[in-house]
């Protein structure tokens, strides 16, 4: 097994956030919330991210209502933030691009 990683910084958290505009702490979390322009795109979207997120072998937390989506990252393993929830927080937005702009 890997090592597991850290929980940064309040300062390493705000500063990662910069690369991920999208993206927004709240206490152990990042979260975005997006519409997407459907249902059906929204499913689409989170088919994408839960692949992306196989990958990674990290996980976020997803809430579908309609089209709103929500996710939430967070690293269970660390009890916090770590440098796992902003890379998927990327990898959350290049999956929502991808989808966005093939319908
Ligand atoms: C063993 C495996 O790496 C861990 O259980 C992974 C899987 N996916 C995960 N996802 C998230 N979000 N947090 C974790 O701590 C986590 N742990």
């Amino acid at each position: 097994m890997s090592k597991r990683p850290e929980r940064l910084t309040d300062e390493q958290i705000a500063e990662g956030l910069r690369d991920v505009p999208q993206w927004h702490r709240e206490g152990d979390a990042l979260l975005r919330t997006l519409q997407a322009p459907d249902f059906p795109a929204g499913v689409r979207i989170v088919v994408a991210v839960a692949e992306a997120a196989e990958a990674m072998d990290h996980h976020p937390d997803i809430d579908i209502r309609w089209r709103t989506l929500h996710f939430a990252l967070t690293t269970h393993d660390a009890g916090g933030i770590t440098v796992l929830d902003l890379r998927l927080a990327a990898a959350v937005d290049t999956a929502v691009d991808t989808v966005l702009s093939s319908s």
